[in-house]
C-alpha cells in the first residue's frame, strides 16, 4: 500500500510544469500580507479582525502569512471542501463552521486558490449571513478562467494559469500539499492516476 501511495505520488510528479518557484511563492505571500498591514494600518475604528483559514489547502498560506500581519489580530479556522480527492469541484461541504460568533466583526478569509469560485462565495455569504460586517477575501492563487466568478478576492498573491495546480497546501488527490513551490500536473498524468 505504502508503494502504490509512493509511486502514484512520484507519478503525477512526472510531467509537471513549474508555475512558480518557491522564491516566488514567498514573494506573492509577502505581498499579500503588504496589502493586508496597509489596509488594516492606523484604521479609524478600532478594528480587530478576525482571520479565518479556510481547511485544509489554506494550512501552508496561513502559516506563512500570519506572521508577516502587523496589526492585532484572532485567528480561527473554518473546513470546507468541495474537491474532496479529486480534481474537478462537487458539492460544498461544510465540516467546520465559525466556532464563534462573527456579527459584527470584520473577517479577513485566508485560503489559498480561488478557482471556480463556489467555495469563497458560500464562505462569504454564510458569514454574511451569520452577521459580519465586512468579509475580506485574500488568497494565495486566483486561477484565470477568462470567465467571471461568482465572488471575487480582495487581496490576491499570484493570478496563475487554467491548470490543475499543486503545491504550498494545493493537493493533487491528496497528495503534495507540501511542495514548496507551485507545480501544474499534465492532465495525461492527472488521468493515468484517477482511481476507478
Ligand atoms: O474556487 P473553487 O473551485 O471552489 O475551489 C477552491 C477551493 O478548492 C480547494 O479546496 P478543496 O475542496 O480541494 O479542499 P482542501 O482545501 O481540503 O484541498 C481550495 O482550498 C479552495 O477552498
Ligand atoms: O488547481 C487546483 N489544485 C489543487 N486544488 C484545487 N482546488 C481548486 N483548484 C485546485
Amino acid at each position: 500500500m505504502q508503494d502504490f501511495h509512493h509511486n502514484r505520488a512520484h507519478a503525477l510528479l512526472e510531467h509537471a510544469e513549474p508555475v512558480a518557484t518557491a522564491e516566488e511563492v514567498q514573494a506573492a505571500v509577502g505581498r499579500v500580507a503588504d496589502q493586508l498591514n496597509l489596509r488594516f494600518r492606523d484604521t479609524e475604528e478600532a478594528s480587530f479582525p478576525l482571520v479565518l483559514g479556510v481547511m485544509g489547502g489554506a494550512v501552508v498560506f496561513t502559516g506563512h502569512v500570519l506572521p508577516l500581519l502587523d496589526f492585532p489580530l484572532e485567528f480561527d479556522y473554518i473546513h470546507v471542501t468541495r474537491y474532496g480527492d479529486e480534481d474537478k469541484g462537487g458539492q460544498v461541504v461544510w465540516k467546520v463552521i465559525p466556532r464563534q460568533s462573527v456579527e459584527g466583526k470584520t473577517i479577513i478569509v485566508l485560503d489559498d486558490i480561488l478557482d471556480e469560485g463556489e467555495t469563497l462565495a458560500q464562505v462569504k455569504e454564510r458569514l454574511l449571513g451569520m452577521g459580519a460586517k465586512e468579509v475580506i477575501i485574500a488568497v494565495f492563487a486566483d486561477k484565470d478562467l477568462g470567465r467571471k466568478k461568482p465572488v471575487q478576492a480582495d487581496i490576491v498573491g499570484l493570478t496563475i494559469p487554467n491548470r490543475f495546480v499543486v503545491g504550498f497546501g494545493m493537493d493533487v488527490y491528496g497528495y503534495w500539499r507540501n511542495l514548496p513551490a507551485l507545480w501544474a500536473i499534465s492532465p495525461e498524468d492527472l488521468k493515468a492516476a484517477t482511481l476507478e
